[in-house]
């Protein structure tokens, strides 16, 4: 593979970022990666291990000279974060973020955009419960799905430029719009997590079981939901509040249908739970014969 962008700018050096590096470095996908965290304790750790080619100690010095930079903070300050670049973007530059929601992180980044600089917003749909420095690998991003949420307007060349980066660093590529992508991460991703920390909240109330039995014969499903839980709060605290809508659209049909089962339980009414039931495994079923499911063996090789 070849150099995508001469020098690239992270902000923000946790589990996205470390994961970027590991994969730019393998395709060796930039001339140079320079890096910034918050904190003096993080940027530390990221030069103990060699994350980034440097790491800035200030975020005028991390992308000054960038022909990219990737805002990879919690979504809640990706507009603080980027006023405070904007003085310092190289004319030409693209600047870009990996927000889980894109409407909100669209209208707070993109009034800071000077003139001249692109702004490229994407989301790769790859992650794990992990955060922080340490947490990144190369392959993070491999077979997944990274969506492009070019503005109206974007140049056209910029935009198959970032595709080209993501196709590079692993991912499939496909372009959506802002109001379409929070919707249907709020029912695939946002909504699910919201569910998680629910059980896991619920087992913990219940005490006297979480103590011994829950834990010890966690089936598969609860100790999802655990994984799922212990992802990063600050992280997860803006996504919900970036995706208000959405988020409570989805989860107001959510709890409809719960209610419903909750009275056909009550009511004895096995007919509705099976008939239930029958639907939703065809929907799994549907997905894996399409092809369209990253983690199953004839993945890309369906009849979608
Ligand atoms: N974790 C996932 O599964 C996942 C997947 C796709 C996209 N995302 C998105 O990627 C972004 C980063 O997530 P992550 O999982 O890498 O998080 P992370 O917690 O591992 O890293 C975030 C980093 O941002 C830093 N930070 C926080 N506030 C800052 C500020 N004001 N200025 C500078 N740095 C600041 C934190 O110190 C931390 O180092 C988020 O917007 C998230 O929504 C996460
Ligand atoms: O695998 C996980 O741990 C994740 O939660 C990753 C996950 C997801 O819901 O799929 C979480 C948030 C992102 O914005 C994208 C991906």
């Amino acid at each position: 593979m070849s150099v995508v962008y001469g020098r690239v700018a992270l902000i923000g050096l946790g589990l996205i970022a470390s994961s970027m590096f590991w994969g730019i470095r393998r395709g060796t996908l930039a001339g140079e990666v320079t890096g910034y965290a918050r904190s003096a304790e993080t940027r530390e750790t990221a030069r103990q291990i060699g994350l980034c080619d440097e790491v800035c100690d200030t975020l005028a010095d991390a992308v000054r000279d960038a022909d990219l930079v990737v805002l990879c903070v919690p979504v809640g300050v990706m507009g603080a974060v980027a006023e405070q670049i904007a003085p310092h973007l190289k004319p030409g530059a693209v600047v870009s973020d990996v927000g889980s929601v894109k409407r909100q992180v669209i209208e707070a980044v993109g009034p800071h955009i000077p003139e001249g600089v692109h702004f490229i917003p994407t989301h790769p749909i790859a992650g794990t419960e992990h955060s922080g420095p340490t947490s990144g690998f190369a392959e993070l991003f491999d077979n997944r799905w990274c969506l492009i949420v070019p503005p109206p307007g974007a140049d056209e060349a910029e935009v198959a430029r970032m595709e080209q980066f993501w196709r590079a660093l692993g991912s499939m590529t496909d372009r959506m719009e802002p109001d379409h992508h929070d919707l249907v991460l709020a029912v695939t991703s946002h909504a699910p997590h919201l569910i998680a920390y629910t059980m896991v909240g619920v087992a913990d109330d219940l005490r006297r079981v979480t103590d011994s039995e829950v834990i010890k014969y966690s089936a598969a499903g609860f100790r999802d939901f655990t994984r799922i839980a212990a992802s990063d709060p600050t992280m997860w605290r803006d996504v919900f509040l970036s995706n208000k809508e959405a988020t409570l659209e989805v989860l107001g049909r959510f709890t409809e249908e719960l209610f419903a089962l909750q009275r056909a339980i009550r009511q004895g009414d096995g007919e509705h739970l099976h008939a239930y039931f029958t639907r939703t495994r065809a929907i799994r079923r549907g997905i894996i014969e399409a092809g369209q499911d990253t983690n199953e063996p004839n993945f890309g090789r369906g009849k979608a």
